[in-house]
């Protein structure tokens, strides 16, 4: 018997969430692409915008306006945010799943999201309906939900970091200071003065402190996990390489442990989810670059009686495209492995 293939569309496609999404999704062994879309690009072959997919996704890019009336089992939406929440709002009762990669509806209402990334919501009921799609927290939350809001790539691997921690109530909830580097693929397809060649090139820096979108989004998830609100210092800085984000999490325990415990506590923490690798030493954004794994080294400096866990993603796959097909899996209420076994790209 043939496996059923699930219909899949990928809006905004031109971009790069979208074209690893598309990399990901061609192999996956219950999938079809139905549909690729982009507003500038409509009319070329993915293989003209991406020539990496040459002879493999030859397949036309279309306008969404396009799609509108297909019948599709899951949307995904690789768009910038202030416009994603317009497609789910246009989407939401067609009986689609959707997964939306940009932070509409990653935060706890309207309000919040108004505060940090200063605009009008235009979908306010969207933040009853969606889910946190971080699958090693809230797996059977995301099962049942029909709009997961992938979590952002830094708020990945921070929340990641020191999740075991938070969920048995171990740390001081004002304690915590994030320190975190992503490479340039973070910042989206387009050119900017930010991203400029010679701006990035063998140079390195902090930027948003003290005020960047994702601090407020780690914070309601460690609040979530924990008993009261938790305050987060987070300052992320822009690496120049392609892809990969590194966090280097401090905080102070309630009380004192040993490297041991801390040990045990994230191997067990961590025990039956298959894409995060505990680990004895450093990790590095090299170990993980083209797969789907955070590795993590969680540290007991019994010197500043302190924390440091240190986590490594990539930024395009655990922090966007891979979490999502991850999470479509579980929506799906397919082996939630599947597609997702690809081994890291070394050197
Ligand atoms: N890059 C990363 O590492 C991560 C990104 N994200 C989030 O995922 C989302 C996508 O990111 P990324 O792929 O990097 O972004 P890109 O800038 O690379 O691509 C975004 C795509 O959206 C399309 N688009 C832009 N404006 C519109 C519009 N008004 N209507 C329809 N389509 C539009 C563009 O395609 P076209 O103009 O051709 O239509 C473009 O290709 C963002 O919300 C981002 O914040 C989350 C985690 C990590
Ligand atoms: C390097 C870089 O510029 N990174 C982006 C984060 C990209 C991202 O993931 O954004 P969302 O999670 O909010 O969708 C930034 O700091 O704005």
């Amino acid at each position: 018997m043939t496996k059923q293939k699930y219909k899949v569309a990928i809006i905004g496609a031109s971009g790069f969430t979208g074209s690893e999404l598309a990399r990901l999704l061609s192999q996956h062994p219950n999938i079809e692409i139905s549909h690729i879309t982009s507003e500038s690009h409509a009319g070329k072959a993915f293989s003209e915008l991406h020539p990496q997919f040459l002879g493999m996704i030859d397949q036309k890019l279309e306008s969404a306006a396009v799609i509108e009336e297909a019948e599709l089992d899951v949307l995904f939406l690789a768009l910038p945010h202030g416009v994603s929440m317009d497609f789910v709002k246009k989407w939401h009762h067609k009986g689609s799943k959707i997964i939306d990669l940009s932070g509409d509806f990653r935060l706890s209402s309207p309000e919040v999201y108004q505060e940090w990334y200063n605009k009008e919501h235009v979908f306010t009921e969207g933040f009853e309906k969606a889910s946190y799609g971080q699958p090693e927290l809230f797996a059977e939350k995301i099962k049942q939900s029909n709009l997961v809001a992938n979590p952002g790539c830094y708020p990945t691997a921070s929340i990641l970091s020191l999740a075991p921690l938070f969920a048995e109530n171990m740390i001081q909830n004002h304690s915590v200071v994030i320190d975190a580097k992503s490479g340039l693929t973070g910042a989206g397809v387009k050119a900017s003065e930010n991203t400029h060649f010679s701006n990035v090139n063998e140079n390195f820096k902090a930027y948003g402190v003290g005020e960047h979108r994702h601090t407020i989004e780690i914070e309601e998830q460690f609040s979530c996990l924990s008993d009261g609100e938790v305050r987060v210092q987070f300052t992320p800085h822009l690496l120049p390489v392609d892809r990969g984000i590194l966090a280097t999490s401090y905080a102070k325990t309630k009380k004192l442990t040993t490297q041991e415990e801390l040990t045990k506590l994230y191997e067990d923490f961590y025990q039956d989810k298959p894409f995060v690798r505990v680990k004895t030493s450093p990790p590095s954004i090299k170990d993980v670059r083209g797969s789907h794994y955070c590795d993590i080294f969680p540290f007991w400096d019994k010197r500043t009686e302190r924390v440091i866990a240190i986590a490594a993603i990539d930024n395009l796959l655990k922090g966007a495209a891979s979490q999502a097909v991850h999470n479509m899996n579980l929506m799906l209420g397919i082996e939630e492995t599947a597609g997702l076994n690809q081994i890291p790209l070394r050197p």
